[in-house]
């Protein structure tokens, strides 16, 4: 479980995370919405331990985040940073044993452990040793999904995994993440601007706008019960697309 009791992040002067109160449950996926700047990455990133709140607490599986117990809890965590963030210089193969060779694992634990990750995220072996230059889109965003997995984190953050990819790779890749998360039923919050993709992976949706949680809920009571006028907007702006997406494993949204 992941608590945040009235956490303030400003910069520059601007308070663009403002008072968030948030429990996200364990072993199921949470969304985190809302438009461009509404304060989701640096939400994100105070969770993992990146950024320090200058207000407020963190509570990751019980334990208060800190600047000295960052380091310890982030080995809790994958994250899968806008874009992927994997690095250019290092083949698919090192970029997701990373974590891995630096904690110690000998190769054949790394190497039992790859091989369920591409079997779980449908990635060919044979590309493991090209350079992330050499992969589409969507086989980065693979990696970078193994690379947050390979330590087996009880919690998972992903911050718009889908952000940059055409149509039909990214709905293959919906595909596959929301199986992946109804697998492995670990805790995980997907940041995306996209209501409609919300609603396709997680059951429970956070709505942020400039900074603070306007509401909270499934995909039906925003539509049927939204709490002011701008969640009347953002629904209406979503719902036009929601109709192209597949619908989730389990068949309701
Ligand atoms: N390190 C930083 N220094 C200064 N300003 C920042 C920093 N990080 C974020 N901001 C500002 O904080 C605000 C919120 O940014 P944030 O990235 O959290 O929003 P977001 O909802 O994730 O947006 P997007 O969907 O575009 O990624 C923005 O105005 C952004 O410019």
């Amino acid at each position: 479980m992941i608590r945040l009791e009235h956490v303030s992040k400003c910069f520059g002067g601007a308070r663009v995370v403002d008072d968030v109160t948030l429990t996200i449950e364990p072993a199921r996926a949470t969304a985190l919405i809302g438009p461009s700047g509404s304060g989701k990455s640096t939400l994100l990133s105070m969770i993992v331990g990146l950024t320090t709140p200058d207000d407020g607490e963190i509570e990751v599986a019980r334990h208060l985040l800190t600047p000295l117990s960052a380091e310890k809890l982030r080995r809790l965590m994958g994250y899968v940073i806008q874009e992927g963030g994997l690095f250019p210089h290092l083949t698919a193969r090192r970029n997701i044993e990373l974590m891995a060779r630096e904690t110690g694992w000998p190769a054949e634990r790394r190497a039992a452990r790859l091989e369920e990750l591409l079997q779980l995220t449908r990635f060919p072996a044979e590309a493991l040793e090209r350079f992330p230059a050499e992969l589409s889109g969507g086989q980065r965003q693979r990696v970078a999904l193994m690379r947050a997995l390979m330590l087996d984190p009880e919690i998972l953050l992903m911050d718009e995994p889908l952000g940059a990819l055409d149509p039909l790779i990214r709905a293959d890749l919906q595909d596959d993440l929301a199986a992946i998360f109804a697998r492995l039923r670990k805790t995980v919050v997907i940041v995306t601007h996209d209501l409609a993709e919300a609603g396709f992976f997680a059951e429970r949706i956070v709505l942020m706008n400039r900074g603070r949680i306007v509401q909270q809920g499934r995909f039906a009571d925003f539509v049927e019960r939204p709490a002011e006028e701008f969640v009347t907007r953002f629904v209406r702006a979503g719902v036009r697309r929601l109709s192209d997406l597949p619908l989730p494993p389990g068949g309701a949204r």
